[in-house]
């Protein structure tokens, strides 16, 4: 299915704005869990604590791969699809190279790992991100404003008047979003700008890292963010939900911590 209309459809479906970000990290798997295939047991768990509550899932691709564990995250993403169907699945890859390679990173994320959409890193320009804008039923989701503290080095940069970031919002909204399949990534952590942003890509969907572990403000990104449907947001958070607790319960743990969140964004929403 489409991304977009997959998006839209578990916004609606679960009532919710919460993609949870999946990012095992070896040294904090509950005991019992261990290697590569402990990697795929908490994931799998996670995913089917939580499935009721998410809009998206977003497993990122660095905390599989320095494991050895690509083959996880393939058959992850599969099982994702196979038991929860209609849950989009976006890969975080922020990829970005030049065309003839940018086709191959295409093919990893669609083809390969069978995400619906990939984040990506807009810094070398319209024909590093054609490959991926070309497959109009998949996401594209570009940094734009991120989380991060040194996110302003370069995005804040004076851009002709307008700070980088904001240049690259707009540029993305008028001149790549022609087969409609762009988001933006922007950071819990600066609603401020992310409202900013909001002002100018209209209903384009945001995807909102910076909750939980990195201690943004859901109150903020909401009255910043929402369009006026009060959706429009896929606000992620990996390691509060995750690690909510590191016991045998801990699938339990990840569930009421999302189900908490499901219920606090949507105390926001209209
Ligand atoms: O693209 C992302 O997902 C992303 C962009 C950004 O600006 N900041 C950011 O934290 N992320 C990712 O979102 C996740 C945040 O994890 P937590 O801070 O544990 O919720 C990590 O996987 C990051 O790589």
């Amino acid at each position: 299915m489409n991304f977009m209309t997959a998006l839209k459809d578990a916004w609606r479906r679960n009532d919710s704005l919460v993609c949870v970000g999946l990012d095992p990290e070896p040294g904090r798997l509950p005991a019992g869990l261990s290697g590569t295939e402990g990697i795929f047991t908490f994931c799998r768990d996670i995913v089917d604590a939580t499935a009721g509550q998410v809009c998206a899932y977003k497993p990122q691709i660095a905390h599989f791969a320095a494991q050895r564990a690509e083959d996880v995250l393939e058959r992850l993403i599969a099982y994702i699809h196979e038991t929860h169907p209609g849950i989009p699945v976006i890969l975080d890859a922020k990829r970005g190279d030049i065309g003839s390679t940018a086709k191959h990173y295409a093919t990893e994320a669609f083809d390969r790992y069978g995400a619906d959409a990939v984040t990506l890193n807009p810094y070398l320009g319209h024909d590093s991100i054609a490959p991926f804008l070309d497959r109009a039923d998949k996401g594209v989701i570009l940094l734009c404003r991120t989380s991060n503290p040194g996110g302003k080095d370069f995005q804040a940069l004076d851009c002709g008047g307008q700070p980088l970031y904001l240049r690259v919002a707009e540029t993305i909204a008028r001149e790549w979003n022609g087969n409609g399949n762009c988001a933006l990534v922007t950071g819990a952590t600066w609603p401020e700008e992310l409202g900013r942003v909001r002002g100018v890509v209209g209903d384009m969907p945001l995807l909102v890292p910076g909750i939980g572990a990195q201690g943004g403000d859901v109150a903020a990104v909401m009255a910043n963010g929402r369009t006026r449907d009060g959706t429009g947001l896929m606000i992620s958070s990996s390691r509060a939900i995750l690690y909510a607790d590191s016991g045998v319960n801990f699938a339990e743990h990840a569930h009421r911590a999302a189900e908490e969140m499901r219920k606090f964004v949507n105390s926001f929403r209209l």
